[in-house]
């Protein structure tokens, strides 16, 4: 396992969001946290990249248990993290703003130019002399992806990130997505939608108030019409 989560709890001040929340994903694995809105899925990828909740548990990722340390470090060991808000900078080009996130490749873990990035995204490609704040939100969204791609991760967690995107860009997000992974990246991501779980994900996990309520290939939750809807449904 790539990255291995063990009862992990978060805390925001005296509340406790997240409840023993477990979740393992492999190289090469497309892992989907689904959940409703409030169920814990930010909060999880925040306590695991160690930002803002206060946590408790393990967290192995490639082997070494990094939930003492800094996010900083835990980024430089190769987990990347896109939050679900576009941290771009607007002033910055496209391919500056590329050029912000590059860092050294590592051994046995995709690697990523500019140039194959823009392969991945053409949208970015078309404007790479462009400043991030003149691109629509999905490919803002595309950009704050690809900039942590040229961090050369190991591991992807992505939150949301079909979230706000036209039905056009969300196919293109699925096929990006489908492509880190076949380049041999693990990503994790979380959802509210579970179309686009279904186009990217070969497993799922569903958390509810703070506490995972299922876990399985996504074949699996396809088929349990009851888990989706107890846990699914609007
Ligand atoms: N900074 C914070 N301080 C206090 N409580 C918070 C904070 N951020 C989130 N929460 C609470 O933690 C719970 C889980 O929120 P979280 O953002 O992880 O949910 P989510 O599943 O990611 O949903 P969303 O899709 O809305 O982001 C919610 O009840 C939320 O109100």
């Amino acid at each position: 396992m790539m990255l291995a989560v063990k009862s992990l709890c978060g805390y925001y001040g005296q509340a406790q969001i997240l409840n023993d929340v477990s979740l393992d994903a492999m190289q090469g694995e497309v892992v989907a946290l689904i959940g409703r809105n409030g169920a814990g899925k930010s909060t999880t990828l925040k306590a695991v990249i160690g930002l803002e909740a206060r946590r408790k548990g393990s967290v192995i990722f490639d082997g070494c248990e990094v939930i003492g340390k800094p996010t900083h470090e835990i980024v430089r060991m190769g987990l990347g993290y896109v939050p679900e808000e576009r941290r771009i900078f607007s002033d910055l080009t496209v391919e500056e703003n590329l050029a912000v996130g590059r860092r050294p490749p590592r051994p046995y873990t995709p690697q990523w130019t500019p140039e194959t990035l823009y392969a991945l995204f053409p949208n970015l490609a078309e404007a790479r002399k462009r400043p991030g704040g003149r691109m629509s939100g999905g490919e803002q969204q595309m950009l704050t992806i690809a900039r942590s791609l040229m961090g050369n991760p190991m591991m992807l967690m992505l939150d949301e990130p079909s979230e706000g995107l036209s039905p056009k860009i969300v196919e293109q997000m699925a096929s990006a997505i489908l492509r880190m992974k076949a380049e041999g990246l693990g990503i994790v991501v979380c959802e509210q939608n579970l179309h686009f779980a279904k186009l990217i994900s070969d497993r799922a996990y569903i958390i509810e108030k703070g506490e995972i309520r299922y876990g399985g290939t996504m074949a699996e939750l396809a088929a349990d019409d009851e888990v989706r809807n107890t846990y699914l449904a609007v």
